[in-house]
Order: C-alpha cells, then sequence, then structure tokens
C-alpha cells in the first residue's frame, strides 16, 4: 500500500510557542510516518508585525491541511483597537465546534492516580461571542452569554458518541438552578441527544458542584460535557489534576479542519528559557495521529512520554533539569525505540 504523506500546518503563535512547537515536530519526525510541514503565523507578535493576529493566509493553510498543531498566543487583558484572540477567532472561524481536553494518569508528581476523563468543551459561543459592552459612564459592564439549542445539541451528541466508544457515562455540567432558560436549554438540547444513545448513562451535575466532586475524586468521571467558559475553567482544573498545564493536551475539532494544542498559554514568565515543558503539545500531537487515523503511532508516543516522564529526564516545572528540546529528544528517542520493538 502507497505510504500516506500527511499535510500539516504548524503555528507557534507567541512566548514558549516557540519553544514547544520544534519539540513536538521533533518527536513526529521520529514516527517513521511522512509529514509535509507548512509554517503558518499567528498570535499577537503577528499583530504588532502586520496588524491582524490571523492573516488570511494561515486559515487558507489550515484549510487545506490534514490537520494543525498550534503552540499558545498572547491576549492581552487591555481592548486594543483592531485586535483579536488567534485561538478564539479560528475556533469560530473554522467552527471547531468541539473542544476535546483529556486528562488521564501520567507519572508526574501531584498527579491523581485513577484520573482518566475527557473534558468536552463547547467550543464557538457561551461568553466566547465576545459582545461586550459598557453603560452608565463606563461603571456598568455587560457581556452576553449565548446558548442555542443547535450548538448544545451538536456538543451533547458528540459527547455521546465519545462516552460509547469510552465508559459509557456522560456528565451534563450546568448551572441551570441559576439560569434556567440559558442553561436550562443547554440540558433541554442534550436530553434530545441523548434519546439516540440509551446505553449512555447520563448524569446532571451543577458546574461547582462538578470542582469539588473532581478535585476529591476524578475517577468517577469518563466523559464531561459543558458550555464554553465552563469547559475552560474546569479543564485547567483537570490539567492541574494530572501534573499541571505542561502536560495537558487538546484538539479542536470541526467538519472541516481540526487544530491540536496544548491547554496552556503562551506563558511569558518562563518564555525565552528553553525550560517549557512539551508534554503537553507532544501529547496534543498524539491526539492529531489519533484523529488522522495512525491510533498505533499515538499510543506509541504516549507510552514514549509516559517511560520518560519517569525515568527522566523531566523540566523544571516538574522538578527536573532538562530542557524543552532534550526532553523532546529523549521522547523522540523512546518512540523510535518502541516503534522498532
Ligand atoms: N490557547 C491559547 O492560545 C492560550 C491559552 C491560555 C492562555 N493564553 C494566553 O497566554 C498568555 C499567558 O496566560 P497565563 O499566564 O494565564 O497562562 P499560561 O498557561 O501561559 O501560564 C500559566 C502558568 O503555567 C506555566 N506553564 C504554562 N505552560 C507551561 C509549560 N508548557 N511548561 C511549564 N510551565 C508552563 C506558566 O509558566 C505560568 O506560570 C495570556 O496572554 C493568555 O491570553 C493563550
Ligand atoms: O487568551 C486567549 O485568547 C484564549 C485563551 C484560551 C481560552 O479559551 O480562553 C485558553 O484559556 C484555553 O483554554 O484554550
Amino acid at each position: 500500500m502507497e505510504k500516506r504523506v500527511y499535510k500539516i500546518t504548524l503555528i507557534e503563535g507567541d512566548g514558549i510557542g516557540h519553544e514547544v512547537i520544534p519539540a513536538a515536530r521533533t518527536v513526529l519526525e521520529a514516527t517513521g510516518l511522512s509529514f509535509v510541514f507548512d509554517e503558518a503565523e499567528a498570535g499577537w507578535e503577528t499583530f504588532e508585525r502586520i496588524g491582524t493576529s490571523v492573516p488570511e493566509e494561515t486559515v487558507e493553510k489550515i484549510e487545506r491541511s490534514d490537520a494543525t498543531l498550534f503552540g499558545a498566543a498572547t491576549s492581552p487583558t487591555k481592548k486594543v483597537e483592531g485586535f483579536f484572540g488567534a485561538i478564539r477567532y479560528l475556533r469560530r472561524r473554522l467552527d471547531l465546534f468541539a473542544n476535546v481536553r483529556p486528562a488521564k494518569y501520567h507519572p508526574v508528581p501531584g498527579a491523581t492516580p485513577g484520573t482518566d476523563l475527557i473534558v468536552v468543551r463547547e467550543n464557538t459561543e457561551g461568553l466566547y461571542v465576545e459582545q461586550e459592552r459598557r453603560y452608565a459612564r463606563g461603571r456598568v459592564a455587560i457581556a452576553d452569554r449565548v446558548i442555542t439549542y443547535d450548538a448544545s445539541y451538536r456538543i451533547v451528541e458528540f459527547a455521546l458518541e465519545l462516552a460509547e466508544r469510552r465508559r459509557g457515562q456522560l456528565a451534563l455540567v450546568h448551572k441551570a438552578n441559576v439560569l434556567p432558560l440559558s442553561d436550562g436549554l443547554f440540558l433541554e438540547a442534550a436530553y434530545d441527544a441523548a434519546k439516540r444513545h440509551p446505553t449512555v448513562e447520563i448524569e446532571e451535575v451543577i458546574v461547582d458542584a462538578c470542582a469539588m466532586r473532581l478535585v476529591r475524586d476524578p475517577s468517577q468521571f469518563d466523559v464531561l460535557v459543558m458550555e464554553n467558559l465552563f469547559g475552560d475553567i474546569i479543564s485547567d482544573l483537570t490539567a492541574g489534576l494530572v501534573g499541571g498545564l505542561g502536560i495537558a493536551p487538546s484538539g479542536n475539532i470541526g467538519e472541516r479542519a481540526a487544530i491540536f494544542e496544548p491547554v496552556h498559554g503562551s506563558a511569558p514568565d518562563i518564555a525565552g528559557k528553553g525550560i517549557a515543558n512539551p508534554t503537553a503539545t507532544i501529547l496534543s500531537a498524539a491526539m492529531m495521529l489519533d484523529h488522522l487515523g495512525e491510533a498505533r503511532v499515538a499510543r506509541v508516543i504516549e507510552e514514549a512520554v509516559d517511560r520518560v516522564l519517569e525515568a527522566g529526564p523531566r523540566t523544571p516545572d516538574l522538578g527536573g533539569k532538562a530542557t524543552t528540546q532534550e526532553f523532546a529528544e529523549a521522547v523522540a528517542a523512546k518512540t523510535q525505540e518502541l516503534l522498532s520493538a
């Protein structure tokens, strides 16, 4: 059979994106699969240079490729005229409606054994419609939070299908006790979708109780589905359960495109030092391979990551002294060794 060549767009973005993307590329190149990598730009540095954070050429490259690996992009906390957040824009522009955020135990300090769950985050609406305004001479601010039946149905359907391939449990995470019209609509759509998946065990969990239960015993959860901002916050919590942001991968999945990225941001506090942990990006690259149908190689990369995390070298966030690239090279070597065994 002719060997498939995968077209992958690489977007470093800002800060540690410049370090973790080359690290993940080192691991991908060790798999023996064939890739054509195409680099594209996005983020704050791009905005400062050319006045837009996502050039059209970047969108076209993503649409033309089989999948994209994204590092991180910086967003300022003050309003900057003409600026929009790169990853937020790409999620909505390309209708990458499902943000899939696994949290699985890896052998690192502070990780909770038994954690093996996936947060499915709605990725196109909620507060991320980014419609804010101020009134009363600037002393009152309102942000719209949009929940639609269709987007809720679509994300819950995605989560139900995922749960069917796993342990068959789905938690519907919501705040309908306080917001019965909006989060209540999410639940209505969820139960309509669930009618077609009778084998999945459904549980409703109010988001604040969900946070508490996750901290106390994450092993009670399999798949959790929720609107955008709840998913943003809960997925950082679940990253914390498995060793921190240096570890947590994700995929933004749509019908026309898919972008894989670490859950973390551009980490300005450590950028440029070569000490960022590339595990989250390497595991995102493994998710990308899984998505492309290369499940076996994806599992081997995950195994290689675990072997290196166990034996060292480790990056400073996990108590080690390794650089980003040293860690990646160790994972690449272990990947090659496991693939040829
Ligand atoms: N998807 C994205 O592009 C994305 C995601 C989150 C934050 N951001 C942006 O990133 C910038 C910084 O945000 P923040 O500081 O809240 O979050 P962050 O994830 O960048 O960093 C939070 C903390 O975790 C540490 N950390 C993160 N990734 C790490 C890694 N791989 N290895 C070791 N330590 C790591 C950082 O050093 C920092 O102390 C902001 O401008 C924010 O808007 C972008
Ligand atoms: O800083 C940004 O522009 C987006 C950050 C981003 C988010 O979805 O809010 C990040 O926190 C994430 O979880 O992907």
